[in-house]
């Protein structure tokens, strides 16, 4: 069986209901679609719903698609049951690979011949996730960001035994949802935003770690400084203008060689209780007496008013500006 035209795609169902599951509910749900929900955990629904009301004045603020509610959410008693009617399945349980590989298979045996499943994994390669699977040709990955319901980007990249007219549905039909979707034509442990991310990420906690920053002076460091640039252009375009009339050329002759200057040390730091406690008071700290909640909404305004502010809001294209969400 072929998989429905991506237009014509009415009901998606999410597997996991957390953090990202919830967030891509909240995101199917504003685009105008059903959205079957299924999660092992006795607590999900209330969480899920919870998570579904607080995104929902941010996307009201976008503009939800003709038809978009709330109540079009529906949690199943069971996966095979969820997945029974499936048009699509997005997979967002927990990021463990053996957990991964057996729900992929089950999915696969529960979901209509021919529609596309896709997990959010954020850094497992497909090839080691669809190994279990009766047919792994339908199994992809859509890594979105945090909230998939605010955040256009999506990843998208087979595995070895992925069909590629798969991987090309899951594109176009992301495309149709309003994200912004990367195609990689390879797999990359991490995958494109994640590696350099992760990159980033290490060096913070090597800092926290050695004493040589606070966790708010390393977001303070991002916010106040190079975090605004990123919002609109990329770091190597960025950096090109760092070479002034020269572009790129005069910036890779003038600090090429900081390269191999101690500016980073690529070993990931051992994840030990000091540094550990450390990140977490840090958080607190920085969080300063606002709750997960307060921060959400604070999050989800601060991205609603960049997107606005650089013309990717729905409807607001601008000139050599790509994957503006439609
Ligand atoms: N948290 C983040 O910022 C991002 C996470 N991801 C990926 O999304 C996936 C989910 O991560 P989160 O939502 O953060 O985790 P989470 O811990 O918030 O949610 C995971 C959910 O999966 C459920 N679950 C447990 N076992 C399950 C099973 N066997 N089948 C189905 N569901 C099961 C849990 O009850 C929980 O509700 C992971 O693969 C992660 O790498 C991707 C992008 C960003
Ligand atoms: C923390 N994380 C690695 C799970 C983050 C992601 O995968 C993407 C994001 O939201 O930044």
């Amino acid at each position: 069986m072929t998989p429905p035209e991506p237009a014509d795609v009415t009901r998606v169902t999410c597997v996991g209901a957390g953090v990202i599951g919830g967030g891509w509910a909240a995101h199917f749900l504003a685009r105008g679609y059903d959205v079957t929900a299924w999660d092992p955990d006795p607590e999900a629904e209330s969480k899920l719903r919870r998570l579904v009301d607080a995104a929902w004045p941010a996307l009201v603020q976008l503009g939800l698609a003709e038809g978009a509610s709330r109540d079009r959410l529906t949690v199943a008693p069971t996966l095979e049951g969820a997945c029974a009617e499936a048009q699509f399945v997005q997979e967002s349980a927990p990021e463990q690979l053996d957990l991964k590989r057996d729900l992929l298979a089950r999915l696969d045996a529960a979901t209509p011949p021919g529609v596309v499943i896709a997990s959010s994994t954020s850094g497992y390669p497909m090839t080691d996730m669809q190994t279990e699977a009766a047919d792994p040709s339908r199994l992809l990955v859509g890594h979105p960001f945090n909230p998939p319901y605010l955040i256009p980007l999506v990843e998208v990249v087979g595995g070895e035994r992925t069909d590629p007219d798969a991987v090309a549905w899951a594109a176009r039909f992301y495309d149709t949802t309003g994200k912004s979707v990367i195609t990689m034509d390879r797999e990359l442990p991490g995958f494109i935003a994640n590696r350099l991310q992760e990159a980033l990420w290490r060096e913070a906690l090597h800092m926290v770690a050695n004493g040589e920053a606070t966790v708010r002076e390393i977001d303070d460091s991002i916010t106040e400084g190079p975090g605004l640039r990123w919002a609109f252009m990329g770091p190597c375009l960025t950096f090109a203008l760092a070479g002034g009339e020269g572009g790129m050329a005069h910036m890779l002759d003038h600090f090429g060689p900081s390269l191999k200057a101690p500016w980073t040390r690529l070993e990931a730091p051992e994840l030990d209780r000091k540094l550990y406690d450390g990140m977490v008071t840090g958080c607190a700290e920085a969080a300063a007496g606002r709750s997960s909640a307060d921060l959400v909404a604070e999050r989800d305004q601060g991205v609603i008013d960049v997107l606005r502010a650089t013309g990717r809001l729905p409807g607001q294209p601008v000139p050599g500006r790509g994957g503006a969400p439609s």
